[in-house]
């Protein structure tokens, strides 16, 4: 049980109606999680309107009622609350209510457009190599140290991010590691954090389904950046033109990394190979298992980091070079008879051809390059045919397969991927319907030396058919046909 009055601490308030004295056992903004005693923000979304859902709140026993514009029929007893924005009202709720868990631990955000996952995910594995008690919220799971839990969003909405921050605290956690998504700070989700340090990535064309220009979205990564602290530190990679934008308003302490230009961590890369990547950070040699060029930017990122947040550089660099992938994200698997198997979570046209280029660039022309996609059901169409192209022209041989088909009939995907084909790319090409199947045949097909690709699932372990979610892990798969692996 919590004030009212405690619960709004900062929160920027237009007017009350009733008592901030109530108590409030929890709060939620949706109607249907409502029960006696709670307090309901009304937030407008992209398909429904919260302020609706004011009355159903009430009947299922909201107490108070935080909203932008206050209902024409106010009842007697309930506390309302007029906010400018019930998103941005939402987080800073979220963080009062649950005792400002951020400022209880070093948090550090992660956004930019590819690499979110690699980045926050290896800070968490390397800090807990280090000793340390870390947390993780990311797109493929949640940690809180070592207890693991589902992840729904890459950034969770900000009344999850706060109970998950709680929960860390409660076991001691130090440091914590996550993704911000754009549409997390566009939704305002990661508002009234306190952040010790943020990274970007990189950033190239993506959800300009949600954001309507290039700009806009660049506009909303920057927002993170100028929400810093000046005790925060900020580090951009200054490779990708959009680093230095990131850092035009922050208060933050300024740092740069790149593998081109000048920046205060620089990394080169000495050799790059199927077992691995040796660089050469700032003026010392580090070999990680870590495969491709743009994994060198990742693991840069992650030592700059490292450094940042106190840990001996000596010792960053042993821990670095301990690094295991990550799942789904080209995580890779060595036969007994020297195939390569790379698992990737690449389900666009952009990070197909990423992947694809990137394992080109490592492999010799005698390999065979086999690669085994599909596209998923219920989800932009366009992409079907380009990723069709990309495969085929990319690899030397390719199996098109299901993905999620979700509720569409699978062969017509594929025939929708199959129309992307330049005829004198069609020989190279055969389709599968059944994953398992189609994964197998590429084991057969595989000979000493062949790197098969399997991409779209990445750290998924179910196919989703007929509505229906079936146990399915790619990576489990493979690793059953290619006996006897190395590592
Ligand atoms: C488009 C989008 O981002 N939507 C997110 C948003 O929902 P919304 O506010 O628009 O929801 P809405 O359905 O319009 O409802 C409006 C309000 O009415 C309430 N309501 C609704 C019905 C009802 O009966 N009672 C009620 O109170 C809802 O609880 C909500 O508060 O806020 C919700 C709570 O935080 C999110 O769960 C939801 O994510 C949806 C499911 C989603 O798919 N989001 C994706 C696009 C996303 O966020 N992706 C990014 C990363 C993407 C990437 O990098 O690839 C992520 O961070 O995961
Ligand atoms: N620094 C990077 N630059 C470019 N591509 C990358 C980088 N790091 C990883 N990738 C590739 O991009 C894809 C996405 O990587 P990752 O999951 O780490 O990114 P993300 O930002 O979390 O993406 P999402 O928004 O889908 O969660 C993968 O296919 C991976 O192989
Ligand atoms: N967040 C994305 C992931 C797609 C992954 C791919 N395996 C698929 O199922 O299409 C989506 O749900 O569209
Ligand atoms: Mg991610």
């Amino acid at each position: 049980m919590m004030v009212l009055k405690d619960i709004l601490y900062r929160v920027t308030i237009n007017a009350v109606v009733g008592s901030t004295g109530i108590g409030i056992n929890a709060v939620d903004f949706d109607s249907r999680k409502i029960s006696d005693g709670h307090l309901f923000v009304a937030i407008r979304g992209h398909i429904a309107d919260g302020h609706h859902f004011i009355d159903v709140a009430i009947k299922n026993g909201a107490l108070g009622v935080v909203c932008e514009v206050l209902p024409e029929n106010l009842i007697d007893g309930i506390t309302y609350v007029e906010v400018d924005n019930s998103s941005r009202a939402l987080a800073i709720i979220g963080a009062n209510y649950y005792g400002a868990p951020s400022e209880n631990l070093k948090l550090v955000g992660v956004t930019g457009t590819n690499g979110k996952t690699t980045v926050a995910s290896l800070l968490y594995q390397l800090f807990k190599k280090a000793g340390y008690k870390v947390g993780l919220l990311s797109t493929v799971k949640i940690m809180v140290d070592n207890t693991e839990y589902e992840a729904t969003h890459t950034t969770p909405d900000s009344l999850t991010i706060n109970r998950y921050l709680k929960a860390m605290n409660d076991v001691g956690v130090e440091f914590c590691f996550m993704e911000v998504s754009s549409h997390g700070i566009h939704q305002c989700r990661t508002e009234g954090l306190h952040f010790e340090g943020g990274i970007f990535t990189n950033l190239s064309h993506d959800h300009l389904d949600y954001h309507n220009t290039f700009a806009e979205y660049r506009d909303v990564k920057k927002v993170f950046f100028d929400g810093l602290s000046e005790k925060a530190f900020a580090l951009v990679n200054v490779d990708d033109k959009n680093g230095l934008v990131m850092l035009q308003n922050t208060k933050a302490r300024k740092f740069t990394y790149a593998l081109k230009g000048y920046a205060d961590y620089k990394a080169q890369i000495l050799e790059n190979q199927f077992s691995g990547l040796l660089l050469k950070v700032n003026d010392s040699e580090v070999w990680t298992r870590l495969i491709g060029d743009f994994n060198a930017y990742n693991v840069l990122a992650i030592y700059a980091t490292a450094e940042l947040l106190g840990l001996e550089k000596v010792e960053v660099l042993r821990l670095v070079s301990e690094l295991d992938n990550v799942s789904g994200r080209f995580q890779y698997l060595i036969s007994d008879e020297k195939i390569t198997a790379i698992i990737d979570y690449a389900h666009t046209p952009d990070a197909l051809k990423n992947v694809l280029e990137t394992i080109n660039s490592i492999r010799t022309k005698n390999e065979e390059l086999i690669t085994v996609v599909g596209c998923g059901g219920d989800r932009d169409k366009t992409k079907r045919p380009k990723m069709g192209n990309i495969a085929s022209a990319l690899s030397t041989k390719v199996i098109f397969t299901s993905d999620n088909p979700r509720s569409e009939v699978p062969e017509d995907i594929l025939n929708d991927i199959e129309k992307g084909v330049e005829p004198l790319n069609y020989k190279k090409t055969l389709t599968i319907v059944d994953r398992k199947q189609a994964i197998k045949t590429a084991c057969q097909l595989a000979r000493p030396n062949d790197i098969i690709l399997i991409a779209g699932k990445g750290h998924e372990t179910y196919q989703e058919i007929k509505g229906k979610r079936f146990d399915f892990d790619d990576y489990k798969i493979v690793k059953e046909f290619l006996k006897q692996i190395q590592k």
